[in-house]
């Protein structure tokens, strides 16, 4: 399904990646700099959720950051002041959707950005 039609609708991007799916990285990372280039989404917050990390073989946050190319662009967890600044919201979380962990934390984080 098209992105498009909800854009002006859009408060946040949570994006999910296969932690563990590490030959679908490159293809993760094309969709997400599709997204964060965006010029509609300029201004939306990121969550990007590293899932899977019940699998033993699943990435780290860290790789997960490099291998999306977000190693220099996450804006720190906990409480941030971004608003005077022209810096979009960004941070990476892993999770396990399965094991109901990890999630929680991202989306407190991103709510704090959310009017
Ligand atoms: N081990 C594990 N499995 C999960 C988790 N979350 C979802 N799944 C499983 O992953 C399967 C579906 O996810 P995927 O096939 O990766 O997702 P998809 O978006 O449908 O498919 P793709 O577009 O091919 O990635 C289901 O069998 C879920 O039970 C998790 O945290 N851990």
């Amino acid at each position: 399904m098209s992105i498009d039609i909800y854009r002006e609708l859009v408060d946040a991007v949570v994006y999910l990646v296969d932690a563990a799916d590490k030959e679908r990285f490159a293809e993760s990372k094309k969709e997400l700099d599709g997204l964060l280039s965006d010029d509609s989404l300029a201004n939306v917050p990121f969550l990007v959720l590293g899932n899977k990390i019940d699998i033993p073989i699943a990435a780290s946050e860290e790789e997960l950051r490099y291998y999306l190319g977000l190693s220099n662009f996450t804006t720190g967890k906990g409480n941030v002041n971004l608003s005077d600044s022209n810096v979009r919201p960004l941070e990476v979380f892993m999770c396990s959707i399965v094991r109901k962990m990890g999630y929680g934390e991202g989306f407190k984080w991103m709510s704090q950005y959310i009017k």
